[in-house]
């Protein structure tokens, strides 16, 4: 059974809180996925050429000091050379495409348990929303042949080797990502054992958000704060908004092969509140649909999480040592008040 699996199964969900809408089948907006208002109210649009979050390469020799700045100032970054082959990416865009274009009740056959972490099904974070997101979501933690295997009884094997062969992929480069950012947080060899010995520490999330009828009164996927050390994203299409303070939110837009990397909770709470955990969103798009697959990256669920400070410099731990199981069922709980929960 694995890890990560096990620490969500513990929080089930209600299975009204699973189930996406037939979103094919509305010619008009419905009123349960209507935003308008609190769109207005809480939200300012921020000019898009305004800023934007820094581009890195990773074999530029100054790449781990650059990556601890872009942390430190947004959260987040993109990341070019990061080496993987063009026909990965490619073909597992072209798996996603495959996947949710299919009739809504040949993927229902792999929606997620109440209990489950993967599968089919709209966000985790929806019961914290009165309205629902224009976005449906498959997850996948290790093999995902358990759930391919019911919505393609015959023709999974493909599907299957894409996915397993991109998170090794993904794998490779956070390990990379996170001995770069143990440097620049002076995390001890102690602490680091983890990233060499454990082999499953992610979870890759397939993201898809249909064209909608009136997407500025719609929400695809609502802001939150990623409950990873970092995720990785790839995506061909802009509608990702981070919000910078005393900026507002920042489009995304994604640069030609370079991946797109933002710190999450478990990298706030190691850095002492150094690196931030952006607030990030998805808007739609009215004649285009959009996909995305994100893939979270987290130390094993056993292992304590604690801010890393320095004895000389008067920086008392902002937070408490939490594990990661532990902090994963807080936040099923409090959601956007998780970290000050665990704020000393
Ligand atoms: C490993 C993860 C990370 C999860 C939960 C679990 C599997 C699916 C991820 C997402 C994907 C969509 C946004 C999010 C906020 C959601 O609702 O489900 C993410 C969440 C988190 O970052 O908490
Ligand atoms: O689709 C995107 O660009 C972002 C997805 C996201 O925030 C997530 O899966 O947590
Ligand atoms: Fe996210």
């Amino acid at each position: 059974m694995n890890t990560l699996n096990e620490a969500y199964k513990a929080h089930p969900l209600h299975l009204g809180d699973i189930i996406p809408l037939d979103f094919s089948s509305y010619p008009s907006l419905p009123e349960s996925h209507a935003w308008s208002q609190a769109i207005d109210e809480n939200f300012s649009f921020n000019d898009p050429a305004s800023s934007s979050i820094p581009v890195i390469d990773l074999m530029d020799p100054n790449a781990t000091k650059l990556i601890g700045l872009a942390c430190e100032n947004w959260g987040a970054f993109h990341l070019k050379n990061h080496g993987i082959p063009l026909g990965v990416t490619q073909g597992v865009e072209e798996e996603v495409q495959r996947l949710f274009s299919l009739p809504t009740e040949q993927k229902l056959k792999a929606l997620r348990s109440p209990s489950g972490a993967t599968g089919y099904g709209i966000a985790r974070i929806s019961p914290f929303f009165s309205k629902c997101m224009w976005h449906e979501g498959f997850t996948i933690i290790g093999s995902p042949s358990h759930d391919a295997e019911k919505i393609w009884p015959d023709d999974f094997a493909r599907f299957c080797d894409r996915m397993e062969n991109y998170e090794k992929q993904m794998q490779i480069i956070a390990k990379r990502l996170t001995e770069m950012m143990c440097e620049v947080l002076k995390i001890s060899e102690e602490k680091r054992k983890w990233i060499g010995a454990s082999d499953i520490s992610g979870a890759l999330q397939l993201n898809f958000y249909p064209s909608c009828p009136e997407p500025n009164r719609a929400m695809g996927l609502a802001p939150h704060t990623d409950t990873s050390m970092f995720t990785i994203l790839q995506t061909p299409s802009s509608g990702l908004q981070i919000f910078k303070e005393g900026k507002g939110w920042i489009p995304v837009h994604p640069h030609p092969e370079a991946l797109i990397v933002h710190t999450g909770d478990f990298l706030h709470i190691m850095s002492n509140g150094r690196f931030c955990s952006p607030l990030h969103r998805v808007m739609l798009n009215e004649n285009s649909k959009r996909y995305s697959m994100a893939y979270f990256y987290s130390p094993p669920i056993d292992y304590v999480v604690s801010p890393s400070v320095t004895k000389d410099l008067s920086s008392a731990a902002r937070f408490r040592d939490v594990t990661v199981k532990e902090y994963i069922g807080i936040k099923a709980q409090k959601f956007a008040d998780s970290l000050s929960f665990i704020s000393t």
